[in-house]
């Protein structure tokens, strides 16, 4: 990890205003006066970088970037970056980290940053022996591989395996060629499609048959990012608590329709770090649930259990390929200001630490499903949208945002009759 010392433990961060907030993290992790010019305008995106980034722009949408606090991965702490339109998303993250840092915060580990690539190969009348012909030329596609990409391999990354399966499908069997790179600091798509794309004659060749696809796989099952966290009974506030919450996860692990949910909840904090930092949230979300149905049912990617100690134990794995080069990384000047805060060096550390917060945000959201309900305190912060929705403008907003919480009525019909009494109109 970056060396930036940091105290993540802020209480009452989210009472500040946004430029308090900016120059808290200023403050704690000692970010350069470039990048908080750069978090402080107004629209963070400038139409010329846009225009290079993706075609026919007109414009660029700001998401608001907020701030996780009370997050300990691995013993550093963090502040961890989060792009959302959701609210609520943000502050489950920092209540569920709060509860874990005294017992550790999250310990994290990554399986390896290898991306595999695919070539479909059809039209061959003996697939097994094609297998074993591609299968026999392992040098040479290393060869091939290595040589697209000199510098990746001077980064210490590049070929690694190859791995080729026979699959039955429509119309006869395809024999399909995996091979499996070292992307270091890339997510490395754009690296291991010309790969594939550079290899794909030579597999004709071999074979006889006919290649179609040449694509990266996102199905990232060779780079997982894994996180555990322990939450004592006493910080979550008692066992009935805990089995709630443990009920909730086998829900879960046992009803697709449900881990449909319950991912989703995983992704709110995936996604959003994944965003912030400039990554392919597409490639990424394709990943986890690709990853999720890997039995053949779709599943958790979370589990919780009980310790020796009474404790609840939570768990995340899944594929998290992302890269702080490569894509929109490098070029999203917020990106980059976003990797400053966390501090990380590493594509594998910023692996880890969004496994962490995925899995915060899931227990935070069990929590408070298994207790009083999504409601409350989605709402009670989702009232200020609904506020603005008709309206409500400067104070007003959390004014009528308060009025609807009390009433337990955070309805559009009411806010509009709510504005019209503070104003004095109703
Ligand atoms: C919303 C809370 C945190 C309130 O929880 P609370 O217990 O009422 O909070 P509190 O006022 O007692 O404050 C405790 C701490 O929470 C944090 N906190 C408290 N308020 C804020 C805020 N405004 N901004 C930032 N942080 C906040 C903050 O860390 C604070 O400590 P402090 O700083 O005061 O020392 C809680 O009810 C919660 O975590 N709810 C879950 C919310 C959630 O999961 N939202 C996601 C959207 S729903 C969804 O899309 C997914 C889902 C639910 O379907 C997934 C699934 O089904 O599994
Ligand atoms: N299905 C999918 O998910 C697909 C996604 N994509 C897109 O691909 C993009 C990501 O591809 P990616 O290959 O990461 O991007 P790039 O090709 O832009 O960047 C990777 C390259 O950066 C160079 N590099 C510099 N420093 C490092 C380092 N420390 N570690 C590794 N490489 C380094 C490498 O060599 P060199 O300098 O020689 O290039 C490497 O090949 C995203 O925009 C994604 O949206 C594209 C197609 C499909």
């Amino acid at each position: 990890m970056m060396s930036n010392t940091v105290n993540s433990r802020i209480s009452g961060f989210h009472k500040m205003t946004p430029a308090e907030r900016l120059a808290t993290v200023q403050r704690a992790v000692g970010l350069d006066g470039a990048s908080v010019e750069q978090l402080g305008k107004p629209g963070s995106l400038d139409l010329h970088t846009a225009d290079h980034m993706i075609e026919n722009v007109i414009s660029s949408i700001s998401i608001p970037i907020g701030i996780a606090t009370n997050v300990k991965v691995d013993g550093r702490d963090v502040l961890v970056p989060m792009a959302t339109e959701e609210s609520s998303v943000v502050a489950a993250v920092c209540n569920s980290a709060r509860q874990c840092y005294d017992s550790g915060g999250f310990i994290t580990s990554m399986s390896g940053t290898l991306m595999i690539a695919q070539i479909q190969l059809v039209g061959v009348s003996d697939p097994k022996a094609a297998r074993i012909r591609i299968l026999e030329q392992r040098d040479k596609i290393e060869e091939v591989c290595n040589g697209c990409d000199p510098m990746l391999v001077r980064l210490g990354g590049g070929f690694r395996d190859l791995e080729v399966r026979v699959i039955e499908a429509e119309g006869g069997p395809m024999v399909i060629t995996h091979i499996i790179v070292d992307t270091r600091d890339a997510m490395g798509a754009n690296t291991v499609n010309t790969m594939a794309e550079r290899l794909a004659p030579s597999i004709a060749e071999w074979t006889g048959g006919k290649v179609y696809l040449r694509i990266l796989s996102n199905l990232a099952d060779r780079r997982l990012a894994r996180a555990r966290a322990t939450w004592t009974l006493d910080a979550i506030g008692g066992e009935a608590v805990r089995d709630g919450m443990i009920s909730a996860y086998r829900f879960a692990a046992a009803d697709p329709y449900r881990a449909a949910t319950h991912n989703k909840g995983i992704m709110n904090g995936v996604s959003a770090i994944v965003l912030a930092t400039g990554n392919d949230t597409r490639a990424v979300e394709a990943g986890a649930h690709s990853f999720a149905a890997r039995s053949g049912r779709y599943t958790s990617l979370s589990t919780y259990e009980v310790d020796a100690d009474g404790s609840l134990v939570g768990t995340l794995e899944m594929p998290m390929p992302v890269g702080l080069v490569g894509g929109a990384t490098k070029v999203h000047p917020s990106a980059q200001a976003a990797l400053k805060i966390m501090g990380v060096a590493t594509a594998s550390e910023l692996a880890r630490i969004i496994a962490a917060v995925g899995l915060a945000q899931n227990f935070g959201a069990l929590k408070a499903l298994a207790t009083v309900g999504i409601q409350q305190g989605h709402m009670a912060l989702h009232a200020h949208n609904v506020a603005m929705v008709v309206g409500a403008v400067g104070d007003e907003v959390q004014r009528l945002a308060k009025i609807l919480v009390e009433k337990r009525q955070v309805r559009q019909d009411v806010a509009a009759e709510e504005l019209a009494r503070l104003r004095g109109e109703g």
